[in-house]
């Protein structure tokens, strides 16, 4: 595998992590694209924290290959390139015990950053004003800020964050995602983790969607909006009725709502309940929401 590092920022080929007989991962081809705000997307326990933790070397995969901003990842190379690479991976990592600032200060030692690239991650998470106050009265929003603030100090050209917008309230997630916009139009790419399709389809310009430890989408949400099946509503005061005569019809919305119907089989379905004596007030299309689509594709688990 030999990727442009100008246009991508994380390629995959068949990353693949089994523990013991257990497959938690499955042939996994990635492309993150350079500049890319990345959503990835699964239910608890889709392989996410696993495929992010074998992306910073921190957890070998069993099987493929990963090349991170134009280099393939190995044990020699991981060194170079993790001072390029920011990351918070399940819960933010400051101690309680120490100040934002002193927190802060563990990652400039141990990367030998300056004093003021941590003033300008904190500025960038909105956390001058608290970084004298003990991380333990820290409200969640803010550890999680402070998680990021530490990944991004380095001036990373990459950023993994795992489910960062965990355990926050909407105004939590917007603050966060606010953030995550910003920080993308300055040029970092940005690989961000979450269950939830709403949080994250909005602001993301790729998105990948795992079931099962299998990739089982990825691209634009515009395309992903196409494999959704408009829903066809009609409106009858006889909904009993008119279910006994179309399959998979379920009550909804003033009569009964199908979906995957194409023009020929509306066509038959209104000819049949018309044919029944059941009277139909209205026919028509609605678009399934996104929400939908994720759910059928996370929820079926089947490959597209
Ligand atoms: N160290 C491990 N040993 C054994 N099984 C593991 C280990 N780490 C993860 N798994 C299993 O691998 C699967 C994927 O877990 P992973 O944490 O990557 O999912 P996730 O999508 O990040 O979910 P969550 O959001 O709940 O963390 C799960 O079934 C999990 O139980």
């Amino acid at each position: 595998m030999r990727t442009d590092q100008k246009t991508t920022a994380v390629a995959t080929r068949g990353l693949t992590k089994r523990f013991g007989n257990r497959t938690a991962v499955e042939a996994l081809d990635l492309r993150v694209p350079q500049g890319a705000l990345y959503g990835f997307l699964g239910p608890n326990g889709s392989g996410k924290s696993t495929t992010m933790k074998m992306l910073l070397g921190l957890t070998r995969p069993s099987a493929g290959e990963i090349e991170v901003l134009g280099q393939r990842l190995t044990p020699a190379s991981r060194g170079d390139l993790l001072p390029m690479i920011g990351s918070m991976i399940e819960a933010p990592p400051g101690y309680g015990h120490l100040t934002g600032w002193e927190n802060m200060t563990i990652v400039r030692d141990m990367l030998g950053l300056s004093d003021s690239q941590l003033d300008r991650a904190l500025a960038t998470v909105r956390l001058r004003d608290h970084r004298d106050t003990l991380v333990r009265h820290y409200s969640m929003g803010m550890k999680q800020r402070l998680g990021i603030a530490m990944a991004l100090a380095r001036e990373p050209s990459l950023l993994i964050l795992d489910e960062p917008t965990n355990g926050l309230d909407p105004a939590g997630i917007e603050e966060v995602r606010s953030l995550l916009v910003e920080l993308a139009q300055t040029g970092v790419t940005i690989m961000v983790s979450s269950h939830l399709l709403d949080e994250i389809d909005r602001m993301a310009t790729v998105l990948g969607i795992l079931s099962s430890g299998r990739l089982i989408f990825q691209g634009t949400r515009e395309e992903l909006f196409k494999r959704s099946v408009p829903d066809l509503v009609i409106e009858t005061p006889q909904p009993d009725r008119a279910r006994a005569l179309i399959t998979g019809a379920v009550p909804g919305q003033g009569g009964v709502t199908v979906s995957g119907l194409d023009k020929e089989q509306t066509a038959e379905v209104v000819r049949r309940l018309v044919a029944a004596d059941i009277d139909v007030y209205g026919v028509r299309r609605v678009q399934q929401s996104l929400e939908d689509v994720f759910m059928d594709l996370t929820g079926r688990g089947g490959l597209l």
